[in-house]
Parts: C-alpha cells; sequence; structure tokens
C-alpha cells in the first residue's frame, strides 16, 4: 500500500490530502487568513507558516506523515517543461525561491513536498506533477506580435490534462488520437487545444477573455496610460487580482453574482454574460487552431457550476463540437495519480535541472 500526500497551495488556502493507494483518508482545504499572508514579503517567505499549519492539522487529523512514500505538490512557476512528474530537488526549489519571476502560491508545492519528505521515511520521494508551466505550444503558438514579447504557456496544466485522459476514456479513445478544447474556468481560467495529446496551444486571462480575477486581453491604446500612473507590482496585481469580473461587480463569487442576477441585478447579468461570450470567443479561437477537427468542447472549474454561464457558453459554440461539462477541479486526484504511477514504475519521474 502506497501513502501518498498531496498538497496544493493556492492564495488563500492550501488543499491537502492523504491517500492510502487510491483510497483517500483526508481531503481538506486549510484557510489561511489574508490578513496573515500580508505579513510576507513573498511567497517563499510562506513557507515556515504554510507548513507547520498543515503538520498540526494532520497531526489533529491522526494522519502519520512519517511512514509516506510519497509527498506530491502542484508544481510552480518551473522554467518551460514537458508535461509530467518531476523529483523535487535543490535546483528546483532556488529557481522557485530565487530566480522564477511568476510569484505564485504554487511555487510553495515543491518547497512543502520537500518539507514533508524530510519529515518521513528515508525512501518518501517528494515530486511535482504537470506544473504551471508545461509548455507544449507549436511552434507558430510562440509568436505574440512583438518582437521580444514572449507568448509563455503558464496555466492550469494539471486539471485541464486531468480532464483530457478523463474524456478521452469516457470517449473510449485514446488520448493520443484525440483533439479537444478544454477550458477551466476557476479563479483563473485557461483555455487549451489539445491535439493529439498535446497542448499546442492556449486562450490564457491575461491575453484572451477575463476571469473572475484577472483582466483577460485589453486594448493596448486604452491601458497604456495606466502603466505610467503605478509601478510595476501595482499594475500586476490590478490586473490579475482586481481585474475581471470583481473590477465590475465587486466580488469574485460566481455565486454571488447568480444571486445577484436572480435577484433582477441587470448590471450583474451583463458581466456573466459578458464573461461567457469571450470564453466562446477563446474557444472558437482554438477551433481554428484545430482546424475545426475538435472531438469534444469540455468545461471545467468551480464556475462549471453555473448552468447559466454553460447554457450562455454553449449556445455559441456547440456548432464546433459537443460540449460537456466537469465541474470543479481534480487537481488533488491528478497529483495522486501521477505519484501512484511513478511510486509503480509506471513512469518515470524527471530531474529537474
Ligand atoms: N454553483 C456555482 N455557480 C456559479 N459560480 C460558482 C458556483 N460554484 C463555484 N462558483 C465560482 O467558481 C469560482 C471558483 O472556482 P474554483 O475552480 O474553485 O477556483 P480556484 O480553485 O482557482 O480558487 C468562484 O468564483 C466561485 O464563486
Ligand atoms: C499561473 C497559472 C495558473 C493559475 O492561474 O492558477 P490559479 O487560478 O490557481 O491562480
Amino acid at each position: 500500500m502506497k501513502k501518498i500526500l498531496v498538497i496544493n497551495p493556492g492564495s488563500t488556502s492550501t488543499k491537502i490530502a492523504y491517500y492510502e493507494d487510491k483510497k483517500e483518508r483526508l481531503n481538506k482545504n486549510v484557510h489561511h487568513e489574508t490578513a496573515e499572508l500580508e505579513k510576507f514579503a513573498t511567497i517563499a517567505d510562506q513557507y515556515d507558516y504554510r507548513l507547520s499549519l498543515i503538520q498540526s492539522f494532520l497531526e489533529d487529523e491522526g494522519i502519520d506523515f512519517t511512514q509516506l512514500d510519497a509527498a506530491v505538490g502542484r508544481g510552480g512557476s518551473l522554467p518551460p517543461v514537458e508535461a509530467g512528474a518531476y523529483l523535487v530537488n535543490d535546483q528546483m526549489i532556488d529557481w522557485l525561491v530565487n530566480k522564477t519571476n511568476v510569484h505564485h502560491a504554487s511555487n510553495l508545492g515543491a518547497m512543502l513536498a520537500n518539507g514533508f519528505r524530510e519529515k518521513s521515511k528515508a525512501d518518501c520521494i517528494a515530486m511535482v506533477y504537470d506544473p504551471i508551466t508545461v509548455d507544449q505550444y507549436h511552434e507558430l503558438a510562440r509568436v505574440s506580435g512583438l518582437k521580444g514579447v514572449k507568448r509563455t504557456s503558464i496555466g492550469h496544466a494539471l486539471n485541464m490534462r486531468a480532464i483530457a485522459l478523463k474524456t478521452a476514456a469516457d470517449l473510449n479513445k485514446p488520448y493520443e488520437d484525440a483533439n479537444f478544447i478544454i477550458a477551466h474556468l476557476g479563479s483563473g481560467s485557461t483555455i487549451s487545444a489539445h491535439q493529439k495529446g498535446r497542448m499546442i496551444d492556449y486562450s490564457l486571462d491575461d491575453e484572451g477573455p477575463f476571469s473572475v480575477e484577472r483582466t483577460g486581453s485589453l486594448s493596448l491604446k486604452e491601458f497604456i496610460p495606466f502603466c505610467y500612473q503605478m509601478t510595476q507590482e501595482e499594475i500586476t496585481a490590478w490586473t490579475r487580482k482586481k481585474g475581471g469580473m470583481i473590477s465590475y461587480l465587486g466580488t469574485n463569487s460566481g455565486l454571488e453574482v447568480e444571486e445577484r442576477i436572480l435577484a433582477g441585478d441587470e448590471e450583474a447579468r451583463l458581466i456573466l454574460e459578458a464573461m461567457a461570450y469571450q470564453v466562446a470567443k477563446g474557444i472558437g479561437e482554438l477551433a481554428t487552431v484545430l482546424s475545426g477537427k475538435v472531438d469534444q468542447i469540455v468545461i471545467t472549474g468551480g464556475l462549471a457550476y453555473s448552468e447559466r454561464l454553460m447554457n450562455w457558453i454553449t449556445e455559441r459554440v456547440s456548432f464546433i463540437a459537443p460540449v460537456s461539462s466537469v465541474p470543479g477541479e481534480f487537481e488533488m486526484e491528478a497529483l495522486r495519480n501521477g505519484a501512484l504511477r511513478v511510486l509503480t514504475g509506471e513512469e518515470k519521474a524527471r530531474e529537474f535541472e
């Protein structure tokens, strides 16, 4: 029996799960107070705080973390990498702490997994799976339109690949023979074009549709003047934490917006419908990347629970391919499955270099 601890750090919480083989023994979302996290200057500085909080939580739940076979974390902003498993090593931690310029909570995944590996038995491994920087872009997708400005593949690779594999299994078609468009709509959003088992292009929430907190694409001529009124940190926070739906409606909660629409709030309806409209445009754009050969369109993430949003998107894109939804995310299971495949020798974990 393989004992696996899964750690998925988010901006306001750390999801943790403990499995014995595929059996889930614990699955919890440990919430972090904003005031607590604001005390730390950087994401990496949150390490000790999150580690001890998770440890006390595991102790309270009677989970023995000294006998783990694997501690697996959501992979953060590594340099562009192939999909799959990566063992945590000193180079990886050095990159996430000192070198990356994408400061995202997932960067703590490798560090926290390593922290629990150090507390566990000698043969326990620490690894990450399908980090946010999985890069399978094809050559054309890398050209941005301005030399020197890169198009980078940074998104919800873990959940999108898990959903793609699930969809392929549901359709009884090998993933390597299938073409899908998978839209992850959570706090952030990524839409991905999967061609024969590879995510060859994305429509992201900093260059495609807006999400609940992020702006999506903006008119450069309208936006450039703002860049002269703020620091780089301020403008990054504004566009990534205070953009999109929250900038119009003051909330990042799709649930609250649904309630407002039910109560007759016309602005709430307009903005949610505009989000659906932009997501549909993103899907349409990626359908051209696949030359219209799309087996299935799948909407996932928390917003896929919204029937209203699903209907608005489906109305516009169902001419391309059948549309289905897998609400929520399957990141914990995907991390567990990756660790299990490595522990059983079905998949080889790469060394990060
Ligand atoms: N039934 C629902 N209707 C509308 N929005 C929902 C529903 N359930 C969850 N959401 C919204 O989904 C978003 C969170 O998605 P989620 O995938 O959990 O994000 P993350 O894991 O990135 O924080 C929130 O805006 C939340 O309010
Ligand atoms: C940075 C790409 C992945 C991402 O946006 O994740 P969250 O939505 O969890 O912030």
